[in-house]
C-alpha cells in the first residue's frame, strides 16, 4: 500500500506538488494522469524516496525513504538507466544479489522470454535500443517482486508485444495483491485497466474517480481529463 499525506515539493517557487493526498492499496491499480508539468514524476520521484519533500509518504506502512520501503518497491523511470557495460543478463543478476535473492534464475528466465530478449541475452546496456532498455529495466523490477510497483510512463516506446505483455502483467500483479501506481499522459494507453485514476493539474489532483463510478455515470476518462485540463494554464 502507498500512503501519501499532504505532500507538497517546491522546486525554487514552482509548486510542483501542492498538498497532494492518496492512497493505493493492496491489488489495486491507480492511475496518474495530467498533462506535461503536471507534477506527475515530481509525486512518483517523492515516493520512490529520490526527492525531499514537505508531507508524509509510507510504503506498507515505512518512510518512503527508509531502507524497510526501499525492499518493497520497485520503480521503472520514465528513461531507462542501465548499466552500459552490463549484458541483460547481467543486470538481472545484479538486481537478484543486491535483493539477496535465491532461486532467481527461473523466473529470470521467463521474464526475458516473455519481453522477447532471449537472443539479445549477452547484448551491453549500451548496446540496446531505447525499448529493450525499457523491457529490461521492467524485468529488472518484476525480478526481486516487489510489493508496490511504480510505472512512470510505462507505454512510451514498448512495441505491440510487450504492451500487450505489461498490460497481462498489470493484471496478474493486481491479483497478487500488488499495489501499481501508473503515471501516463497517454489516456490511449490505460483506458482499459485501471481501478481508480487522479487527474493532475499544475501541481494538484483535480479528480479523482473509480472506474466504476464513471462506468456508473456513463462518463468517458478521456472527457473528464480535456473538461479539467483544457483552457488552464
Ligand atoms: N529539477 C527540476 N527543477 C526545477 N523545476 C522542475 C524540476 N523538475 C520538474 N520541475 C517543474 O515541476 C513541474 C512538474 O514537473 P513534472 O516533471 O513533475 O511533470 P510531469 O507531470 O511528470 O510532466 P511530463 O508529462 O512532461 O513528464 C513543472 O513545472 C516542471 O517544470
Amino acid at each position: 500500500m502507498i500512503t501519501v499525506n499532504n505532500v507538497t515539493k517546491k522546486y525554487g517557487k514552482t509548486k510542483a506538488n501542492n498538498d497532494l493526498n492518496f492512497t493505493v492499496k493492496d491489488g489495486e491499480i491507480a492511475i496518474l494522469l495530467g498533462p506535461n508539468g503536471a507534477g506527475k514524476s515530481t509525486i512518483i520521484k517523492c515516493i520512490c524516496g529520490l526527492l525531499r519533500f514537505e508531507g508524509t509518504i509510507e510504503i506498507n506502512g515505512a518512510p518512503c525513504r527508509s531502507l524497510d520501503a526501499k525492499r518493497q518497491l520497485g520503480y521503472i523511470p520514465e528513461l531507462p538507466a542501465l548499466y552500459d557495460m552490463l549484458t541483460i543478463e547481467e543486470h538481472l543478476e545484479f538486481i537478484a544479489r543486491a535483493y539477496g535473492l535465491t532461486d532467481w534464475k527461473a523466473k529470470a528466465d521467463a521474464l526475458i522470454e516473455r519481453f522477447e530478449l532471449d537472443d539479445k541475452r549477452k547484448k551491453l546496456g549500451k548496446e540496446l535500443s531505447k525499448g529493450m532498455q525499457q523491457k529490461v529495466s521492467i524485468c529488472c523490477a518484476l525480478l526481486f517482486e516487489p510489493k508496490v510497483i511504480i510505472f512512470d510512463e510505462p507505454m512510451v516506446g514498448l512495441d505491440p508485444h510487450a504492451i500487450k505483455e505489461l498490460k497481462l502483467i498489470f493484471s496478474e500483479l493486481r491479483n497478487q495483491g500488488v499495489s501499481l501506481l501508473i503515471s501516463t499522459h497517454m489516456i490511449d494507453s490505460v483506458e482499459d485497466y485501471w481501478d481508480v485514476a487522479h487527474i493532475m493539474m499544475n501541481g494538484e489532483i483535480r479528480a479523482t474517480r473509480r472506474a466504476e463510478e464513471l462506468t456508473e455515470a456513463d462518463e468517458s476518462l478521456e472527457a473528464l481529463f480535456f473538461s479539467i485540463t483544457e483552457g488552464e494554464a
